[in-house]
Formats: C-alpha cells, sequence, structure tokens
C-alpha cells in the first residue's frame, strides 16, 4: 500500500499516532457533520430516486470536499499528500496529459508523472518542469511488426517498475486510438488492477475500455469519467440502448451495476455520479465557456481526491461512517465540485477568453475558499 496511515505513517511512534488521530478526528468530525447522509436518509433518498425519477440528490460536495483534504502538516513527508500518473499524451495530443497532470499537482498531490509516447514528452516537458516524463510509450507507426512483442514487454516493465509506488492511475488523456498502443495499455490496466491501484479511465481510455469491459469490469477502485460522446457509447455498448435523460439517474445506477459496480462520473449540465449502489449529482454553478480540456482537469483532480478518500478511510480502522462511503465515489464529489468553482471563478476574470489554463490558475484560490490553509 502506498498511502501511510497510523503509525507507519513516517513520523516517529507515538508523535505519529497523536498527530493522525487528531487529524483523524477532525475528518471524522467533518465527515459526521455531513447533512443527511445517515444510512437511513440514504435509504430514503434512494427511495425517491425510484418514485420520483431522483432529482434530490444532490451531494453536499463542499463538506465532502473539506472532510477528505488532509491538513498540511509539516511532520509530513514528501509523497504523503499522493503520487499519481498519467499514462496519455502521443504525437496529436500533448495538452490533455498536461492538464491532467498538473491540475493533481496544483491541488495538492506532492508527485505527478507522465507516461507518453517519445514524440509527446519533450513538448511536455517543455510545458512544465514540475511533472515526471517518462518517454516510454510507443505508436504503430514508429514500430517494425516483428518488434512489437519485444517493445511492448519492455515498456510494461518500465511501468511495472513505478506502478506500486501510486496512488492512482488516470488512463486516456490524450492517449490516441493507435491499436498497438492500446494494447500495451490493455496490459497496463491488468497489473494496475493486480496491484489494487485506483484508475480514472478517461478520453481514449473510455475508447479502450468500452470495447473490451472486462479490464475494468467488477473492479471497485475503477472510475470512468465519460463526456456526452463517451457516455453514448457505454450506454449503446454496454445497455444496449439510448441515452434516456428523463431517467438519468436510474439509468446510470444501471450502467454502473452492470459494469460490476465501477464508479462511473457522468459529465454535463449536473455531473451525475454512481458506483451502482448510489447516485450523486453536482450542479455548483461552474461556467458557459466549453472549450477543451476541462475534462482532463477533471481527471486529474479525481484522481487526487480519490487517493485522499481512500487513505482516509484505510486509516480510519472501520470507524468511517459517511454514506457515500466509498472513496471513488466521495473523490468524484470533491474533483466536479473544485472544477465547477474554478471554473466559475475563471470565468467570472476572463468572460468569453476563458481557457483550460485560467481554470487550473483558479483552483488553488478555489480550494482555498472551500477549504483553508489553518
Ligand atoms: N489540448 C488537448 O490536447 C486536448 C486533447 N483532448 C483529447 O482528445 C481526444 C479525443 O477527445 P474528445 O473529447 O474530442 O472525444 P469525443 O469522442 O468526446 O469527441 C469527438 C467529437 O465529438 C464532438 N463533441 C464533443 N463534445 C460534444 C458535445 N457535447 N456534443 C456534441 N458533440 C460533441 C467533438 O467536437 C469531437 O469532434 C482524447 O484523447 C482527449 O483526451 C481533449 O481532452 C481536449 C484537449
Ligand atoms: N453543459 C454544461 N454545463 C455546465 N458544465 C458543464 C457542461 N458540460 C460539461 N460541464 C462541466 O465541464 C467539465 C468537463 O466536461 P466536458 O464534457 O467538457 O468533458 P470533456 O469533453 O471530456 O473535456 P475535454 O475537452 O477535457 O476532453 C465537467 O466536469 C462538467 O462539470
Ligand atoms: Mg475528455
Amino acid at each position: 500500500m502506498v498511502f501511510e496511515h497510523g503509525m507507519n505513517c513516517g513520523f516517529s511512534g507515538r508523535n505519529c499516532m497523536l498527530a493522525s488521530s487528531a487529524v483523524l478526528r477532525r475528518q471524522q468530525f467533518l465527515i459526521r457533520s455531513l447533512g443527511g447522509y445517515s444510512y437511513h436518509s440514504h435509504q430514503t433518498r434512494m427511495q425517491e430516486v425510484k418514485s420520483m425519477g431522483g432529482n434530490n440528490l444532490e451531494a453536499d460536495a463542499e463538506n465532502i470536499l473539506r472532510a477528505i483534504t488532509p491538513t498540511l502538516d509539516p511532520r509530513k513527508h514528501k509523497g504523503q499528500a499522493g503520487k499519481v500518473a498519467v499514462i496519455g499524451g502521443c504525437r496529436e495530443y500533448t495538452g490533455a496529459p498536461y492538464f491532467a497532470a498538473i491540475s493533481a499537482l496544483k491541488i495538492g498531490a506532492d508527485l505527478s508523472h507522465v507516461f507518453c509516447t517519445k514524440d509527446a514528452a519533450p513538448v511536455i516537458k517543455g510545458y512544465s518542469p514540475e511533472l515526471i516524463v517518462h518517454p516510454i510509450l510507443e505508436e504503430s507507426y514508429s514500430v517494425r511488426d516483428e518488434d512489437k512483442r519485444t517493445i511492448s514487454s519492455k515498456v510494461l516493465a518500465e511501468v511495472d517498475k513505478w506502478m506500486e509506488r501510486f496512488d492512482c492511475l488516470v488512463v486516456g488523456p490524450g492517449l490516441g486510438r493507435d491499436p498497438f498502443l492500446l494494447d500495451i495499455v490493455s496490459e497496463i490496466l491488468k497489473h494496475a488492477r493486480k496491484s489494487n491501484v485506483p484508475i480514472v479511465v478517461d478520453g481514449d481510455g473510455l475508447f479502450l475500455v468500452t470495447s473490451s469491459l472486462d479490464l475494468v469490469s467488477g473492479y471497485p477502485l475503477a472510475v470512468l469519467t465519460p463526456n456526452v460522446n463517451e457516455y453514448k457509447r457505454l450506454v449503446q455498448n454496454v445497455l444496449g440502448c439510448e441515452v434516456n435523460d428523463e431517467d438519468a439517474h436510474e439509468q446510470l445506477l444501471n450502467l454502473a451495476k452492470q459494469i460490476g459496480g465501477v464508479t462511473i462520473l457522468r459529465k454535463g449540465k449536473s455531473d451525475l455520479i454512481s458506483d451502482g449502489e448510489t447516485v450523486k449529482s453536482v450542479s455548483i454553478y461552474g461556467s458557459p465557456r466549453r472549450c477543451g480540456g476541462q475534462g482532463d482537469i477533471l481527471s486529474g483532480s479525481v484522481a487526487v481526491f480519490v487517493s485522499w478518500a481512500r487513505q482516509l478511510i484505510l486509516a480510519s480502522d472501520g470507524n468511517f461512517t459517511s454514506s457515500p462511503r466509498n472513496p471513488t465515489v466521495l473523490g468524484c464529489i470533491a474533483a466536479s465540485a473544485l472544477l465547477r468553482k474554478a471554473a466559475s471563478l475563471a470565468f467570472k476574470n476572463n468572460k468569453r477568453s476563458t481557457l483550460t489554463g485560467d481554470i487550473i490558475e483558479c483552483l488553488g484560490t478555489s480550494l482555498e475558499d472551500i477549504c483553508p490553509v489553518h
């Protein structure tokens, strides 16, 4: 396990326990104070979904965000606030993996890696010295058929060296759809799953898993973050029907259930989140600008908040009693709330010229507004 907790948090024995129990008590208090999150009201709300078509499931997103965001403690060491990796970046797309990876850092992760193709790496490195960029992926055009097997094994061995150290992978932003590349990424997904590393699947990663559902099916630490097109393809493939906006909550619940309890964050006017057990929405006002790259910010943010929620739950020794209590659902709710707040602030400042970079610049202020550093 990558995240330390309890006695193994990297501080010396008793100090560590005192520090972490104080932090946990504060977070438990915040969790308890999440209005309406008792099991009873959860059951009631689920009945409401069924009887009313479910419009009454707005998450208490800001309280959830506050509850799962760790305190900044001088005794913590580098890495404890999270290490994430983005698998993506090819000849066409260098912006998407950069947006996802830099957003993770801006929110508070300690280390952010990008595994991309050789062509994309110098470009991504050029955007930021903060990112650790591995130029190891290959597309068909640069590989002879007879070399494919050797190259696949080399790539996998390289990713495996790092795998256990990551708290979460983001698979897909700017990955492209080259079949050889996607085969390698399928193997990376299998290895991540074996190592119990949470996986956020976005962009072209969703193109891959929609046609190979086994890669994520039944894996509770998988999060899918489809946009309108990606969701449509998932619904058609898995449920064999068209998207039904009248019964959006129920359909999403069903979809998540059919994929074995993965968590799905359906992006749109409101973000809808389900793990097949519960459905939540986040409708905080964001921005009317739909520039490309906002979903990439979201996938990097989900990775960080899922890592933090999981760390909190693992450290609580079974005493974590909020509902929803699934770390992937909590992480999605927090990430969605933060992105929307940041988008709203960026739009206030930049109006029609708002771009993804402007929103990234607002992540810190928006997080501080919700969850100030003491
Ligand atoms: N700067 C970059 O490098 C960016 C790269 N991106 C990457 O581009 C690749 C493809 O992602 P896409 O999001 O374009 O894939 P989609 O399958 O969502 O989009 C494909 C096409 O559908 C259209 N479309 C998108 N949203 C729509 C909507 N709401 N209603 C109707 N049509 C819509 C788009 O214009 C596009 O032509 C992914 O790898 C993604 O990560 C995007 O993340 C955007 C930013
Ligand atoms: N119609 C909308 N109204 C308000 N917010 C929206 C709307 N559509 C999307 N969003 C917000 O923008 C964020 C990104 O969603 P979007 O659908 O643009 O993702 P995407 O297409 O994957 O983006 P990317 O260009 O990064 O691939 C979502 O979290 C959502 O909150
Ligand atoms: Mg996208």
